[in-house]
């Protein structure tokens, strides 16, 4: 499923309208009519509905809208918040057809807004989409804060009104909706964490628009969903040997920090790593040797209970994983900058790896083998020099820009963890709940992705699966067993036999 900017959504429109020779008042026909029938399942049949609509396109499938659910049997009252002459194009000629059928529409002229929401049951939010620019102006500001006090359910068209497509907007008044039926294909602030929560539940309805303006263009965003993960999960040949499986080293730990990489390699050897070494300080090998009985060890020298160096560390693995529970000390830069020259194959860069790797970034560019990087927010935001606020407005953007300039594949964790290539195509993954805001969880996410590198799938697909993965054994976890409090890091573990059960059932 493609995500969108306006830009792209309106580029998507004029080639429709103009190549493909769909009319634009037929796209809105079919935008207001799919959406009407989404609707209906959340309408009952005596509901009391109220249409708010704005001047532009948006306010245009509200016409098309109330003119499919009156003629269903629906009580419906339009109310137009735009002067008429104000309302032009596909939009004016809905507005006609709805007069022509003998429906009534009431204008906005500053009436008591508020007494006349009170006897219904369901507002329709047809005021802004795609085309709001700046600060909301009056009367969108007033009844956007009416529609909000009001108590019914709010049904929004596309966007909920006041929220733009993309990101790198702050939002200051948008209407909170229940539900949103967005058209044909979701808008990147529908997975930004300051402006998704408006959208209530989202659907999308399909108005026919071609996809080959989005396909055909750079830095493709996708929602990779379960069929991506089945489609390209490779399932395991009855002749494979557990070197098929991926041979994989995890770098890090120290004499504090013992838990982070017991918990990667733990993960990793779960979600089906067929060797696994773990590299560490020499105090820590015999307590995490009771612990993750099926690795091997190799120690590492140690100072002050953090690695001292990498010593005579073999770099010959299918993949690498390193900077978990290592500590931010003088020395892990200079053991990342080694790390970042010997492995000729993939490396994954977690946690204090993140810091350590801020100071040797110009490395990066002496790299032949894959790097991946991990980052949650903060870490995001160190790397870039900027605040987390900052990053926050524009996820996309910068991890993109990252990505591109140091040509390493960034997974930007998050409510909706953000995972992009070196070209700058990005996949956003749907599943996970707030019981993975807690520590422990970025190791095993680590675990698991090393895991999926040494599978046979491209590394976008690694990548993509292994977040899928992480994300949906929690949603099971908290589905069926734990809740969003208890569940720990060390559960989704646990939790992988089900979820693979699941995905190869
Ligand atoms: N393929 C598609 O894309 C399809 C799209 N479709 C639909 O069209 C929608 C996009 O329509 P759109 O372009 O007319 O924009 P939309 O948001 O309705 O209105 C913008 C108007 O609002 C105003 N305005 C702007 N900012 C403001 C503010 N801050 N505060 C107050 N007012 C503000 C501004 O007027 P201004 O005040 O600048 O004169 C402008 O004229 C899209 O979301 C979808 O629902 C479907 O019908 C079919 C296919
Ligand atoms: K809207």
């Amino acid at each position: 499923m493609f995500v969108v900017t306006a830009k792209e959504m309106y580029d998507t429109d004029r080639y429709a309208m103009e190549r493909v020779g769909l009319e634009g008042k037929m796209l809105m026909e079919n935008a207001g009519r799919a959406i009407a029938r989404e609707m209906e399942a959340s309408l009952a049949e005596n509901d009391n509905i109220m249409i708010l609509v704005g001047k532009g396109n948006n306010g245009g499938d509200g016409f098309v809208i109330a003119r499919t659910l009156l003629e269903r049997g629906y009580a419906v009252e339009v109310l137009q918040c735009a002067e008429t002459s104000d309302i032009r194009g596909d939009a004016a000629f809905h507005r006609e057809v709805l007069l022509n059928m003998g429906y009534s529409i009431s204008e906005y002229e500053g009436q008591d807004v508020e007494s006349l929401l009170q006897d219904k049951d369901v507002v329709i939010d047809a005021l802004l989409g795609i085309g709001i620019k700046g600060a909301i102006r009056p009367p969108y500001d007033y009844l956007i804060t009416l529609i909000n006090q009001y108590q019914g359910k709010v049904l929004s068209v596309d966007l909920p009104s006041g929220i733009p497509a993309d990101e790198g907007y702050e939002v200051h008044q948008a209407v909170e909706a229940d539900q949103t039926i967005v058209v044909q294909f979701p808008k990147v602030s529908s997975f930004l964490q300051h402006t998704a929560a408006f959208y209530g539940d989202w659907t999308t309805v399909d108005i026919g628009l071609p996809s080959n303006v989005i396909q055909s263009g750079e830095n493709q965003k996708k929602v990779w969903g379960r069929r991506d993960v089945v489609r390209t999960l490779p399932s395991r040949s009855s002749f494979s040997h557990k070197g098929t499986h991926g041979k994989g080293l995890v770098i890090g730990g120290a004499v504090a920090m013992p838990g982070s990489i017991a918990m990667t390699s733990r993960a990793a050897l779960r979600a089906g790593a067929g060797l696994l070494t773990i590299a560490t300080v020499q105090e820590n090998v015999t307590a995490l040797a009771a612990n993750v009985v099926e690795a091997t060890y190799h120690t590492l020298p140690s100072q002050h209970g953090h690695i001292r160096s990498l010593g005579e560390l073999d770099f010959s693995y299918d993949g690498i994983a390193i900077g978990m529970g290592m500590g931010r000390h003088e020395q892990a830069p200079t053991i990342m900058k080694e790390a970042l020259l010997q492995t000729e194959g993939t490396l994954l860069i977690d946690a204090d790896g993140l810091y350590a790797l801020k100071q040797v970034l110009p490395s990066l560019s002496d790299r032949e083998g894959t790097t991946v990087l991990t980052p949650h927010p903060g870490e995001m935001a160190h790397l870039l020099g900027i605040t987390v606020p900052e990053l926050l407005q524009r996820p996309f953007s910068y991890a993109q820009s990252f990505a591109t300039e140091h040509d390493v594949y960034v997974v930007l964790k998050g409510a909706f963890t953000l995972i992009t290539n070196p070209k700058g195509d990005q996949w956003i993954n749907p599943t996970g709940n707030a019981g993975l805001a807690k520590g422990g969880t970025g190791d095993v996410l680590s675990g698991i992705l090393l895991s999926m590198l040494m599978q046979p799938q491209t590394v976008e697909e690694a990548l993509c699966n292994g977040v899928w993965i992480h994300g949906y054994t929690a949603d099971i976890l908290i589905e069926q067993k734990h809740s969003s409090y208890d569940l720990l890091a060390s559960d989704v573990i646990d939790g992988l036999p089900a979820t693979y059960r699941n995905i190869f059932s």
